[in-house]
């Protein structure tokens, strides 16, 4: 038995729920005299409804607004970016570093092809493969650095009259004389290449002695 059947008067849940469903009963005509005797509640209750369903329709467009923008940016992955002159941790294992002069990639090419070779080879080295004109700015901070190189290879092409190329500019010339003055210890031979024969000859000849 609800409030009106019961004579009373319609409580304000009776009244959300004739709103509602729009019902009419026998009961309906008082419920609807009712509401329109008591305006505050009407606006009251058409306020709270409008509310309700404000609340709705923002938060339907809240979850279809944040869909896509998820999908367009996906969540960085947590682990930090290694910064490029980053110390590699020392973890006792071997380091070799395998640096390169060249100008038209010759060199390079060398370098990389000795690195994969020696690290299919030797898996529990750390190789790394430098462009000399990266490794420092200064010929001071060269030296500095060079005497903290565990094991270091240098692959390096000349041109002219023995000439270092622009990126060995600083080293290319003086890297024998300044690795043995700081004490550095030839691990391997020096194998020289020569561009008129054949290059890749001269570089398995030395590679095999090895
Ligand atoms: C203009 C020029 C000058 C060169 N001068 C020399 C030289 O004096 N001594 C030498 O051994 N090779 C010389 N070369 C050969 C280069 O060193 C050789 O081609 C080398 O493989 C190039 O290496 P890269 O591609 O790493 O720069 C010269 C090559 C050119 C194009």
């Amino acid at each position: 038995m609800d409030s009106a059947s019961a004579g009373l008067k319609p409580s304000a849940l009776d009244l959300l729920a004739a709103l509602l469903t729009g019902r009419e009963d026998p009961e309906g005509g008082a419920r609807w005299s009712a509401l329109a005797e008591n305006r505050h509640l009407l606006v009251l209750l058409t306020t709270s409804l409008a509310v309700l369903v404000g609340c709705g329709v923002a938060l339907l467009v809240r979850r279809s607004s944040a869909a896509p923008r998820a999908a367009q940016a996906p969540p960085r992955p947590l682990a930090a970016e290694k910064k490029k002159d980053e110390p590699d941790p020392d973890d006792g294992r071997p380091r070799v570093t395998v640096f390169f002069g060249t100008q038209t990639g010759t060199a390079e090419g060398f370098a990389k092809a000795l690195t994969e070779e020696a690290k299919a080879r030797y898996d529990k080295a750390v190789f790394k493969v430098v462009d000399l004109d990266d490794y420092a700015a200064e010929d001071e901070e060269y030296e500095e650095k060079l005497k903290k190189e565990n094991i270091a290879l240098f692959f390096l092409a000349t041109y002219g009259d023995g000439e270092p190329t622009d990126n060995a500019a600083k080293v290319g010339k003086v890297v024998d004389q300044l690795l043995s003055e700081q004490g550095g210890k030839r691990l391997v031979p020096v194998g020289l290449g020569d561009d008129d024969q054949c290059i890749e000859d001269d570089f398995n000849a030395w590679y095999e002695l090895q």
